[in-house]
């Protein structure tokens, strides 16, 4: 996948500016550079107390035990297909390996620049510790530094971008990002069976189980409101698992054209159905939009592992789900078009109906 992404020629600026320094830079004025501050924040309500919002959740015990499974897996179609986003819990992976993640990906982040800078991501390219999507002098900026790291298919990984400070990273991220796809996998099973699909088929298409992982970090902003982490998007992958490192919260779904806070149950995994999967079940489960926001006073880490379409595979609807109401194309030519189209919201993925 790694030379797969080097062959998509995706024209990005490289950014040199860790957001983490301009944020240390500017704490005392308080005073934002110009190129992150957002015009249009106001024109964007949240809505945080809306009656009947709750973030659907689901149990993996439950659908794990044969007396609850079928119940279970109903709720798990019904969150894809109503929210495109649940929380999962009982998800079986380890609290001490969670613990462990979280403090050696809060570790990394903690290092000087110069440290960092060891795992720097070259310019133009996709790993490493730096910034995505930058594809404009003029754009404005998401107040984010990141780390993006191919994991899976493990002779795949770029071993270079692996931090090796603090000592134990590399060992925890490839034993939690194990674990991660195994949940995956068990997820996709589930969904075949609230589908109807044979699971093979749908499983079949993410083969190996290509995996990325992006760590998050939201440096404290004291003009939060004026600033975003992370830009309105989709994630253009089959299903994203996401962990909360600190419990800070700020990422925010687009329901009915609103934008309503996530909040995060505690070791929870905030999982949400990306492009790939709403088309394979052509629109009948949702790839939703979401952002994150930043917060006054206190950093925010999470880490997304994304778990992608084999590169080589057709990404088209199921023949079972009825006539096809998405363009079915290959793995690249659908990365390719994902990252052209700027992360627009759902354009990319609204300009692939039929
Ligand atoms: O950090 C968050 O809350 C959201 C992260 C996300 O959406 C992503 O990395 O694609
Ligand atoms: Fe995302």
């Amino acid at each position: 996948m790694t030379e797969a992404l080097d062959k998509m020629k995706v024209e990005f600026i490289g950014r040199e500016e860790s957001v983490q320094a301009v944020a240390a830079a500017c704490q005392d004025t308080g005073e934002v550079p110009e190129r992150y501050v957002r015009p249009k924040m106001d024109a964007d309500p949240l809505i945080a107390d809306a009656e009947g919002y709750a973030l659907p959740t689901i149990d993996m015990s439950r659908l794990l035990n044969p007396e609850s499974s079928e119940e279970e897996s109903a709720k798990l179609g019904a969150a894809c297909e109503h929210w495109g986003f649940f929380q999962l819990v009982n998800h079986g992976v380890d609290g001490e390996l969670l613990g462990q993640t979280k403090a050696d990906v809060a570790a990394f982040f903690g290092l000087s620049p110069e440290e960092k800078s060891a795992v720097a991501m070259p310019p133009g390219g996709m790993q490493g510790f730096g910034h995505h999507f930058v594809f404009s002098e003029e754009q404005k900026l998401d107040w984010a530094d990141l780390l993006f790291l191919v994991t899976r298919p493990v002779e795949e990984r770029s071993l270079g971008f692996w931090p090796t400070n603090p000592s134990t990273f590399r060992d925890t991220l490839d034993k939690y990002t194990l674990e991660l796809a195994n949940v995956t996998e068990q997820l996709f099973r589930f969904m075949a069976k609230d589908l109807g699909v044979d699971h093979e088929a749908l499983l079949g298409t993410f083969r190996g189980l290509p995996q990325c992982v992006r760590v998050n970090y939201y440096p404290p902003c004291r003009q939060a409101d004026r600033v975003l982490g992370l830009s309105p998007h989709t994630d253009g992958v089959g299903m994203t698992l996401l962990l909360h490192v600190n419990d800070v919260q700020g990422l925010q779904i687009r329901k009915d054209g609103e934008w309503y806070p996530v909040v995060a149950l505690p070791g929870a995994l905030i999982v949400n159905i990306g492009d790939v999967l709403e088309i394979l079940t052509n629109g009948k489960y949702k790839s939703i939009e979401h952002r994150a926001v930043v917060n006054p006073d206190t950093e925010r880490i999470t880490i997304a592992a994304f778990h992608s379409a084999h590169l080589s595979c057709t990404i088209g609807p199921l023949p079972e789900l009825g006539n096809a109401r998405y363009r079915a194309m290959d793995g690249v030519e659908f990365t390719k078009g994902y990252f052209a189209a700027k992360l627009e919201g759902r354009r990319y993925l609204e300009s692939l109906k039929l």
